[in-house]
Order: C-alpha cells, then sequence, then structure tokens
C-alpha cells in the first residue's frame, strides 16, 4: 500500500491571512485530535470499470494521512479524475474499498453521501463558477447552501478572501477576472466550509506557469494550517518546485514515485 510521509500538522502561521483563517478554522471545524495521523482517505484493491468497458482503475492501493499534500501525476487517460471521483463519491468503485474520513464510501447514499461531501472541498480545472453571481456570492453559495447563519456566512467571508487574496474583487464578476483569480474564486468557495480535505482536479491546466504557481502556493498555505490536499496535474515542473509525495498512474496502475 503506498502511503505519504509523515509532515508536521498545524502549526501557528506567521502570515496574518493564515491566522485568521486558521482561527476560523480551529473554531469551527472538527479535525479530530485523538490521533491526527491517522489515514483520511485509504483506497484498497481499488478497481473501476466504466459501463463502456474503459478500465479506468487497476487494483489501486493508496493510503493519505491527515495533514498530507500528495501529487497525483500520469498521462491523459491514466485515471486521475476517476480516482478524484472516488474520493467524492461522484463515482463508485467496480471492486475494492474507498474510505474517507473512517467512511466507506461504497454504503453511503443521499443525505449521508451529502453530509460527507460537505467535509471535502473540490475545485476543477475549469473553476465552475456561476456566471451571474459576484465573487462573494459565488463563495458564500456554498454555506447558504449548507444552511449557514447570514451572520456566520459574513464572519467567513473575508479571511477566505484574504486567504486567496481576492478581498478587494468581491463584488466583481467571474467574466470580469482574469483565469488565475477565477481558479483563486474556486479555491476560496471549496475552502469556505473549512473541510479537512481539499481535492484540486487539474487546478492549473487553464493557467500559465505564474498564476499556476499562484495556485500552488495557496494549496501550500491551506495544507499548512492543517487541510489534506490532494492534486492531480500533467505539469511536472509545479511537482519538482513544490517538493510534495507523488504518486503517478499509469494506465489506472499507481505508482508510488517519492
Ligand atoms: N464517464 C466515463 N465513461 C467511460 N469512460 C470514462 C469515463 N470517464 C473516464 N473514462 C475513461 O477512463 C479512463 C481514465 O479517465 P480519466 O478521466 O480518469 O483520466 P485522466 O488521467 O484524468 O485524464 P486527463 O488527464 O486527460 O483528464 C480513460 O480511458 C477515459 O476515457
Amino acid at each position: 500500500m503506498t502511503t505519504v510521509s509523515d509532515r508536521p500538522l498545524m502549526h501557528t502561521p506567521r502570515d496574518p491571512s493564515l491566522r485568521d483563517l486558521s482561527s476560523v478554522q480551529s473554531r469551527i471545524h472538527t479535525i479530530p485530535t485523538a490521533n491526527p495521523r491517522d489515514s483520511i482517505v485509504r483506497l484498497q484493491q481499488v478497481t473501476k470499470v466504466y459501463a463502456n468497458g474503459s478500465r479506468a482503475l487497476e487494483n489501486v492501493n493508496l493510503q493519505v494521512r491527515r495533514g498530507d499534500f500528495l501529487f497525483v501525476t500520469g498521462p491523459s487517460g491514466s485515471g486521475k479524475s476517476t480516482l478524484l471521483k472516488l474520493l467524492y463519491g461522484a463515482e463508485r468503485p467496480t471492486q475494492g474499498q474507498v474510505q474517507v474520513h473512517d467512511t466507506n464510501l461504497s454504503d453511503l447514499r443521499g443525505d449521508r453521501l451529502s453530509m460527507l461531501r460537505r467535509r471535502i472541498g473540490v475545485v476543477f480545472q475549469d473553476y465552475k463558477l456561476i456566471p451571474r453571481r459576484t465573487v462573494a456570492e459565488n463563495v458564500a453559495f456554498v454555506l447558504q447552501a449548507q444552511g449557514y447563519a447570514r451572520r456566520e456566512i459574513q464572519r467567513r467571508l473575508l479571511p477566505t478572501l484574504k486567504m486567496v487574496g481576492l478581498h478587494d474583487k468581491a463584488e466583481r464578476f467571474p467574466d470580469e477576472l482574469s483565469g488565475g483569480e477565477q481558479q483563486r474564486v474556486s479555491i476560496a468557495r471549496a475552502i469556505v466550509s473549512t473541510p479537512p480535505i481539499l481535492l484540486a482536479d487539474e487546478p492549473t491546466g487553464n493557467l500559465d506557469a505564474d498564476n499556476s504557481w499562484q495556485v500552488i502556493k495557496i494549496l501550500k498555505k491551506l495544507n499548512a494550517v492543517g487541510i489534506t490536499v490532494i492534486i492531480t496535474t500533467h505539469d511536472d515542473r509545479l511537482v519538482r518546485m513544490s517538493n510534495h509525495p507523488v504518486v503517478q498512474l499509469c494506465n489506472g496502475r499507481l505508482f508510488h514515485v517519492n
């Protein structure tokens, strides 16, 4: 089974925007404290075959611990998105077990699956912002949908927008932003409910080198306050610059790189 290496978890950040976020995080969300190094994601002998016969994953074993930052690399069609889809319950394994937060996803349906998804932030390559809503509204929308009180929404918005460097663009609409800024809105939206896990599927796929590195730096900051980050990418240069553990998919099979 592939296990990513131990790293320290939850230290007090020096960056003021991080301190804001960290305080929101520590007051609200429930990272279980009993054993913070427990695995938060576990795949055991997972195979995924789509209805058309495409074999996307073959006997994949993976364990990710709380506080890890893991890159999943591999060529187009190797199964990266499928792996993440299994983790947020958008697809189910054909064989094997997928556990997230100690819950076996195969057992979950309906409300229980929705509740688990609230504890997983997801960022996509194409941002998926709501065009007719401002930056602030796009981010607040997630909290509104989860029934947060207006005051709590207001309390969370500013530290989250500061964290991604967009507090001065809160009233802009998505089409008034650059691609990099739109991706940062989508990260803000994914983390505003302070999920313990953030999954990012090719978040830099549409961005130039500078914007890609900015996105990675934000993900690193989030990881520094205790969020477990799993990110897929084609970009070897980013992986090398980032210096985090890497697994590689090749025709649906998973290999440990470092
Ligand atoms: N909904 C689907 N139905 C049928 N086959 C699918 C489906 N989604 C993905 N596949 C197939 O599963 C395999 C893995 O696809 P996946 O999207 O996970 O790869 P990927 O590594 O994320 O690729 P890319 O880097 O191009 O996004 C591919 O052969 C793909 O064609």
